[in-house]
């Protein structure tokens, strides 16, 4: 009952009082009457207030419940650190990750988390996330001793004030990308024939040859071979068999040099080898000669073709100015000398 509901009642109090005489229980209880009304109305009010309250209370913890199952369900490391880089939440999957209870790693630092190593690369990340800057990065890590790919992102985690009080971390596994990634990077390298590098990486590999061959003043070699008469080999047996040959033969050529040398084909029966770091100019000549020997020996196996030989052009780099393309130039018309002087030899520009 409001303030003007209740002088109306008193007034009305007073005319019935002037109209009766009433009894000292009647009048309390004509008094008493609208104030309890009023007691229960606004006990209900409180009630009906304290109810909702309850309800809203109820609906926020379902609704964080809800969020917190969703970021536990997810494959994926979600935590929140403070500015001193201490975990202030970690998500189930940080658990499973790092094989503990994810209550644990509450309060360790992200150094004791993920070790001194680690720690020394994804510094300067953490840095620029302080810093407000919102951080992507991929980076590998070992579980059930195999290596495993994640992508990783920090996120600021800015108060009202715009200040940076932390940072928030989401972390997805990326293996089987990563490593479908690999696969495709391994075969656009490689000539699927042989398994030998491609001309592709031969051509992005001889200038990297080159530029470290002018730098640390070691002398380099570079040398082309074409297998003779092979165009005998598949006219005669059919390309199938020809195919064997150059599979035979990359296995020979890859065999007769170290395993840090570089070994590709670069189309048909045409082969190269890049020999790096040598002691001397005239030790690329015993290694050419080595070469040509070893590919003119007798394949395994009951091969149609039982042997073949090969021609070879030896261009030398001593660190001077010659270009990987000049190089290149040189070697090709070594090799033609070497199939004028009767082939199964190599010569030198
Ligand atoms: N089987 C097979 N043959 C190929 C492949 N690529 C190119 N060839 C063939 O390899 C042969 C290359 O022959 P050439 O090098 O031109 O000639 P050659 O008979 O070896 O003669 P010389 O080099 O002068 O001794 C051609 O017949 C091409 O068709 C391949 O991937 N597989």
């Amino acid at each position: 009952m409001d303030r003007c509901g209740l002088s109306l009642h008193i007034s009305n109090i007073a005319y019935a009082g002037r109209m009766a005489v009433l009894t000292l229980p009647e009048a309390i209880l004509l008094l008493a009457l609208p104030l309890a009304a009023a007691g229960v109305t606004l006990f209900a009010r409180q009630r009906r207030a304290l109810r909702e309250c309850q309800l809203a209370v109820a609906a926020h913890q379902r609704a964080e419940a809800r969020m917190r199952e969703i970021i536990d369900s997810l494959p994926a490391r979600i935590s929140q650190f403070d500015r001193q880089e201490r975990v202030l939440y970690a998500n189930r999957y940080c658990g499973v990750v790092y094989r503990c209870d994810p209550a644990d790693l509450v309060g360790k630092t992200i150094r004791e988390v993920r070790g001194d190593k680690a720690y020394a690369t994804i510094k300067t990340y953490i840095d620029r996330v302080l810093a407000g800057e919102h951080v992507s990065y991929e980076h590998a890590l070992e579980r059930d001793g195999e290596l495993r790919h994640y992508q990783q992102d920090y996120v600021p985690d800015v108060d009202a004030a715009g200040r940076v009080q932390g940072f928030y971390s989401v972390s997805f596994e990326i293996t089987d990308r990563q490593r479908a990634a690999e696969v495709l990077d391994r075969l656009t390298r490689t000539d699927p024939l042989t398994g030998l590098m491609n001309r592709r990486e031969f051509e992005q590999r001889l200038p990297e040859a080159v530029a470290r061959c002018r730098r640390f003043g070691k002398p380099m070699a570079l040398l082309f071979l074409d297998v003779d008469h092979f165009k005998a080999v598949n006219d005669t047996f059919g390309h199938a068999t020809g195919d064997e040959v150059l599979k035979a033969f990359a296995h020979q050529l890859a065999g007769a040099v170290r395993q840090t040398d570089t070994v590709a084909r670069l189309a048909g029966d045409e082969f190269v080898v890049i020999l790096e770091a040598l002691t001397r100019a005239d030790e690329a000549a015993l290694v050419a000669q080595k070469i040509v020997q070893a590919v003119n020996q007798p394949f395994d196996g009951a091969a149609a073709v039982r042997q073949v030989s090969a021609s070879a052009g030896l261009a030398l780099h001593d660190g001077g100015e010659s270009t990987a393309e000049q190089l290149l130039a040189r070697a090709d018309a070594a090799l033609y000398d070497a199939k004028a002087a009767g082939r199964n030899t190599f010569c030198v520009r």
